[in-house]
């Protein structure tokens, strides 16, 4: 039995989590930490703060806000456990973090865990490519009313996948509000948006002359999410120190 330390355990994602993990006979969870410990009644103990839990984990799973990431990694490292992180918002200081923490013991990182958002990175990569600069790129997404990063962060892994086929050489647009100015084939739109109880939508556009692609993913459950992060957690702990995502667990997407 595979025991989980849930980071994150009483947010939305978090309860997804519990939910899934009852139904699973090879993993359970041993102790949650969330900054409102008391707002689910839980059948394992739950701390404010990742310096009370005592409870020892194969792994740590992460659904949490990015401001937790420093504490977190320090968690890990001096208990030498695991981390499969899902938090969004990340920047590239905290994503530096990560691989740095990955020499030590085994990371885990993907702004999405769902297998066709994988895919989709790798068919708007490779869409990218082939159609080049006569082709304008656009990216859209829609979530919830409750998400407090915008864009997501499968936005920008869209958009960074992209632009490394790119060599690298586009530049983010976020909307277009008080740009007076035509946009460039450099250019990658990124939009936001923000409404209800939308689980995840996104748009890549590639809008060329006189025809249009679009390459959609939508997420109709927040489950896709929470078993995606089940099986990294399984996956990581069989593995020796190192950075690892979705690719490693789908094998190679490349077409
Ligand atoms: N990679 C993926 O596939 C997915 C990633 N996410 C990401 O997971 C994160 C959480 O999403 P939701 O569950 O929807 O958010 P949420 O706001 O419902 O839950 C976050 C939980 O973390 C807790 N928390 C916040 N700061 C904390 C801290 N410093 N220490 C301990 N606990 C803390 C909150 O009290 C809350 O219970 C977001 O960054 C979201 O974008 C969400 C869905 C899928
Ligand atoms: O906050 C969410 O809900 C989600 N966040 C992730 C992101 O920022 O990309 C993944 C998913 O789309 C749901």
């Amino acid at each position: 039995m595979i025991k989980v330390i849930l980071h994150g355990c009483n947010g939305k994602m978090g309860r997804v989590l519990v939910k899934l993990m009852k139904e699973d006979p090879e993993i359970e969870v041993t102790a949650g930490i969330d900054k409102e410990p008391e707002k689910y009644t839980n059948d394992f103990p739950v701390y404010a703060h990742t310096a009370l839990c005592r409870e020892k984990g194969d792994v740590v799973i992460d659904f949490s806000h990015h401001s937790a990431l420093p504490q977190l990694i320090d968690y890990c490292l001096a208990a030498k456990t695991p981390l499969v992180t899902a938090t969004t918002g990340l920047s590239g200081e905290d994503m530096a973090r990560l691989a740095e923490t990955s020499k030590s013991i085994p990371v885990f990182h993907s702004a999405n865990m769902s297998v066709g958002i994988n895919l989709m990175t790798d068919l708007a990569a490779r869409a990218g490519k082939t159609l080049g600069t006569a082709f304008d790129i656009e990216i859209i997404e829609k979530h919830h009313n409750k998400k407090v990063d915008s864009p997501s962060g499968t936005a920008y892994m869209l958009a960074n996948a992209i632009n490394a086929a790119f060599n690298n050489n586009k530049e983010y647009i976020y909307g277009r509000h008080g740009k007076a100015d035509i946009r460039k084939d450099t250019h990658v739109g990124i939009h936001a948006i923000r409404g209800g109880t939308i689980v995840g939508e996104h748009t890549v556009i590639f809008a060329g002359p006189d025809e249009i692609i679009e390459i959609t993913h939508t997420a109709l459950s927040k489950d896709i999410f929470g078993l995606g992060a089940i099986k990294a957690a399984k996956f990581l702990t069989k593995q020796p120190s190192g950075f690892y995502n979705m690719n490693d667990i789908i094998g190679s997407l490349s077409l």
